[in-house]
């Protein structure tokens, strides 16, 4: 059944993969703080997330948010992700919640846990002969201050919950590129999460039944340190794409089959 979905930080490069997909599968009301280039589909907010009054009069009527909108940078500074990051998500949970939303879910990130990546463990561990494996029952181990970020949404979203019983999905997203994997990057064709697969893997946090989860958003690549297990049995999700699938040369991904 088609929902109403907030779509939080609209006007970026998740945004763009999940309305590519998904645009005509639900009904969305877009927020960003820059205003859209292009035709999108449904309402367009302009609003930064902080503004506690435009993100509760945006949540009006709606079923489900996605909250992308932040400060995506690895190497942010702390005043940005402060801001943007940990109090524009907790403006987001507390509307959610007060406005009877049944479900966020939530754009965490692989930098949450990028320290379990050790100098032992790499390179290796970005290679098929490997077997190590995060499945999001690990505690967070932040790579930089983003990541400590990440880490908070991913505690806030678990405080919104219990205290409140709203439903949580956590999505620690790898590396999204559009048509094919990071060129000589392996630990971002471990970690890729491809257009279509992204679409894919959002809708079904937007149809499933959950409680709290964390899981991750990568493609069903050959060689991962992400499990995808939680998120196909909880969510239903079915990747398709695989960055061994990529010989380096550029490919176009063709949309929904
Ligand atoms: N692209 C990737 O591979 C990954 C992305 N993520 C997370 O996914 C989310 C989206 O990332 P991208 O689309 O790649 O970034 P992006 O920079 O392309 O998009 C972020 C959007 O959020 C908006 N935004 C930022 N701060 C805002 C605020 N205070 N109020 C309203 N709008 C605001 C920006 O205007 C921008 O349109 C971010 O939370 C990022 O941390 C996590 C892991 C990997
Ligand atoms: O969280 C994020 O992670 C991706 C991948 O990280 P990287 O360190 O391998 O580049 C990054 O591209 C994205 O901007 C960021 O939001």
């Amino acid at each position: 059944m088609a929902q109403s979905v907030l779509l939080t930080g609209a006007a970026g490069r998740v945004g763009e993969a999940i309305l590519g997909g998904l645009a005509d599968d639900h009904e969305w009301r877009l927020l960003d703080r820059d205003p859209p280039t292009d035709d999108q589909p449904g309402e367009f907010v302009v609003a930064d997330i902080t503004d506690e009054e435009a993100v509760r009069e945006a949540m009006a009527g709606i079923n489900v948010v996605i909250h992308l909108a932040g400060d995506p940078r690895p190497e942010a500074p702390w005043d940005s992700v402060l801001t943007n990051n940990i109090d524009g998500t907790q403006t987001v949970f507390e509307a959610a919640v007060d406005a009877g939303v049944e479900k966020v879910v939530f754009a965490s990130s692989n930098h949450a846990v990028g320290n379990y990546e050790t100098d032992e463990r790499t390179p290796d561990l970005y290679r098929e002969h490997d077997d190590y494996l995060l499945d999001g029952t690990e505690l967070p181990r932040p790579s930089n201050l983003y990541g400590v970020s990440k880490a908070a949404g991913e505690t806030l979203g678990r405080y919104y919950h219990d205290e409140y019983g709203l439903s949580v999905a956590c999505v620690r997203i790898g590396n999204l590129t559009r048509g094919h994997p990071p060129i000589d990057y392996e630990r971002g064709q471990a970690m890729w999460l491809s257009y279509r697969d992204c679409a894919r893997l959002f809708d079904r946090c937007i149809r499933a039944d959950y409680e709290y989860e964390i899981v991750y958003g990568i493609s069903d690549n050959d060689r991962k340190y992400y499990s995808l297990e939680r998120a196909r049995e909880v969510l239903g999700y079915r990747p398709r794409d695989n960055s061994a699938h990529f010989d380096g040369e550029e490919q176009v991904v063709e949309p929904d089959t």
